[in-house]
């Protein structure tokens, strides 16, 4: 599953949040997408979510244009959103339309692989930020999406909860294969997850680099590979 953008842009009255991005992301590949504060990175997403129609240019979807919201394609946000009055697993099951056996069974499947077994039965207020959040990731797998689309989904979660759930979204992809685009202001993360790094540049938002991460996984957080990389990025980003 290709997903291909030729000239999107998308303004909001005066601002033009993206301009003239042009991309193609190969299935299975992991693409964080990073930038400072305001540069377009979450209207991005969103136009590639389908939720947002309101761009110019071409957004398609293995050939086809995407017109709409479609089930292939999960989102993950900052905060979890869980449904406070639903514990756990009515939670992962929410968004599903069968409620058989099978179905259950999927169910109680992702609640082990994303390490929330023994959690089933609680409710979001009892959960840890980690714990939501692994359940939100849960309730996106469910649906067995070819594309998770994450904004910021750990930027509020303590550091080693973090890289914890860094690594179950390796996991993920090196299963499931699944196609990965995520925002994220952390570089450490994105070299640690990506294939490819796209800076956007802010006001307009532009792709100003696409930085290749060719280290094997699991990569070493400290090699002097990635740091050679970081400089690089953080010199795009004219950041000292
Ligand atoms: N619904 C909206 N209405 C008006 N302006 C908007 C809207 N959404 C985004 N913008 C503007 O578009 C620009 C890009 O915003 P966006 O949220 O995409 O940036 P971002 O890179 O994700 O920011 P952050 O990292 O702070 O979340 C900003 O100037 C923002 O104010």
């Amino acid at each position: 599953m290709t997903l291909t953008l030729e000239n999107v842009s998308r303004s909001f009255q005066t601002v033009t949040a993206i301009k003239q991005i042009n991309l193609t992301i190969k299935k299975g590949e992991v693409i964080c997408l990073l930038g400072k504060s305001g540069c377009g990175k979450s209207t991005l997403l969103r136009t590639l979510s389908g939720l947002d129609q309101e761009y110019s240019g071409k957004i398609y979807f293995e050939g086809t244009p995407l017109t709409g919201v479609r089930e292939e394609i999960g989102f993950i946000f900052q905060e979890p959103r869980l449904l406070p009055w639903l514990n756990v697993i009515d939670n992962i099951q929410f968004g599903l339309k069968q409620n058989d056996e099978q179905t259950s069974q999927r169910v109680h499947r992702f609640i082990q692989y994303v390490g929330l077994k023994g959690k089933e039965y609680i409710y979001p207020k009892a959960l840890s930020g980690g714990m939501s959040q692994r359940a939100a990731i849960a309730r996106a797998l469910v649906c067995d999406p070819e594309v998770l689309l994450l904004d910021e989904p750990f930027s509020a979660l303590d550091h080693f909860t973090k890289l914890e759930l860094q690594d179950l979204l390796l996991k993920i992809q090196a299963k499931y294969k699944t196609t990965m685009v995520m925002v994220t202001h952390d570089i450490d993360e994105a070299l640690y997850l990506a294939d490819r790094i796209v800076v956007l540049s802010s006001q307009p938002g532009t792709i100003q680099q696409i930085v290749e991460v060719t280290q094997p996984r699991p990569r070493t957080r400290t090699s002097d590979g990635l740091k050679g990389l970081k400089e690089k990025i953080l010199k795009t980003l004219h950041v000292e």
